[in-house]
């Protein structure tokens, strides 16, 4: 082989890696595995085993791949027909269905194996059914058919949070299940948002999303209304349930006035693409904080500096007290 031909092969092989990694729709793997480990952290009060955070990380990352590899194979004709989504490798013929079919049973299967082998069969069992469910129930049977695809099909996005607390604890109890309801209840506002910047899109290929079928107006109250909901349900992980402390609370406050703000202003300017896409962008920011706080407030450092300035601030009284007495 001559020194252009070696090079022209090299050439070949990283596009064609590329194309298969550009089928798992990568840039959306990173929020759905912050979940899992904000689950896995209030789980393990802050003391994540690495490995275990790795191969759980690892196994969630092939599941959600291989489902969004799945999605690329079936939406492959809508796909084709919407601008957006045009370019993806199965509709522009850089990669067959077949082979596509194939890749994904070998991610789910390494998936699987990963969870069995080295974590439990729990994890294992509820990442194969994030895969069934966002197959079945969304892609199949929702997306092309029903305005609420994408509320009952949210099921699916909210299930990385259940697998990070199986990977920890080896069950599910009622703070997974609240974790699981945040993920599900943020979905629509995230989701329509988005839907409301393309819906011309969505519309051209039939897909019921709710701007298409029940216009902008109804889509930005149905957000708001949501949102009004996820907002105070995220406070139940401190009260009732004290799985987060204060730390998380003054997170969840803080970014939870910010979100209304934003779905406020979309409920009021329903047309408004740029205000959409603002909330949209915020959704995103909003679920990595929201999480990134659950994990800061579960390690025990933070209850010691919380305790350090609490006792500080009770001395410092005390001190002021017997000053002024
Ligand atoms: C049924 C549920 C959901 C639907 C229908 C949905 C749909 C979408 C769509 C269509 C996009 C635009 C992607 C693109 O331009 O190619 C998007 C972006 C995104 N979604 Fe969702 N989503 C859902 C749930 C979730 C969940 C559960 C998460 C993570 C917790 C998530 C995280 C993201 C992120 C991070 C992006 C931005 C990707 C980028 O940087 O472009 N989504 N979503
Ligand atoms: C545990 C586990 C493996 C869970 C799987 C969760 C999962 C893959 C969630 C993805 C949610 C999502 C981004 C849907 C995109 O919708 P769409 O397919 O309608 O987007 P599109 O219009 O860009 O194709």
């Amino acid at each position: 082989m001559t020194g252009t031909q070696v090079i022209r092969h090299h050439d070949n092989f990283l596009q064609v890696a590329k194309s298969y990694y550009q089928l798992t729709k990568p840039r959306i793997i990173p929020l759905l595995l912050i979940t899992t480990v904000a689950a896995m952290g209030i789980a393990s009060k802050g003391s994540i085993d690495p490995f275990l955070l790795c191969v759980t990380l690892l196994g969630g990352t092939l599941a959600a791949a291989s489902a969004q590899t799945l999605n690329c194979i079936y939406d492959r004709d809508i796909d084709h027909a919407m601008l957006r989504t045009r370019a993806r490798p199965i509709p522009s013929g850089r990669v067959r269905p077949l082979h596509a079919l194939i890749f994904a049973l070998v991610l789910a299967i390494c998936s699987l194996a990963l969870f069995i082998f080295f974590v439990n069969t729990l994890s294992g069992l509820l990442a194969m059914s994030g895969i069934a469910f966002y197959m079945l129930i969304y892609t199949h049977l929702l997306k092309r058919h029903s305005v609420q695809n994408i509320v009952i099909g949210g099921a699916a996005g909210s299930i990385p949070p259940l697998v990070g607390w199986a990977a920890v604890t080896g069950d599910l109890g009622w703070v997974p299940w609240i974790l699981f309801a945040i993920v599900f209840l943020w979905t629509p506002p995230h989701f329509w948002a988005l839907a409301l910047m393309i819906k011309d899109d969505y519309a051209e290929v039939e897909i019921p999303m709710m701007p298409v079928v029940k216009g902008e107006k109804e889509t930005a109250d149905q957000i708001w209304i949501y949102t009004l909901i996820v907002v105070p349900f995220t406070f139940l992980l401190v009260y009732p349930f004290g799985a987060c402390g204060i730390v998380y609370g003054l997170i969840a406050g803080v970014l939870g006035v910010s979100f209304l703000k934003k779905a406020w202003q979309v409920k009021q300017h329903p047309f408004d693409k740029d205000i959409a896409r603002s909330l949209f962008k915020f959704s995103i920011l909003y679920m990595m904080l929201l999480c990134a706080g659950m994990a800061i407030d579960s390690f025990p450092l933070t209850h010691q500096c919380i305790a350090l300035v609490g006792n500080g601030f009770h001395a410092s009284i005390e001190l002021f007290a017997h000053l002024i007495g």
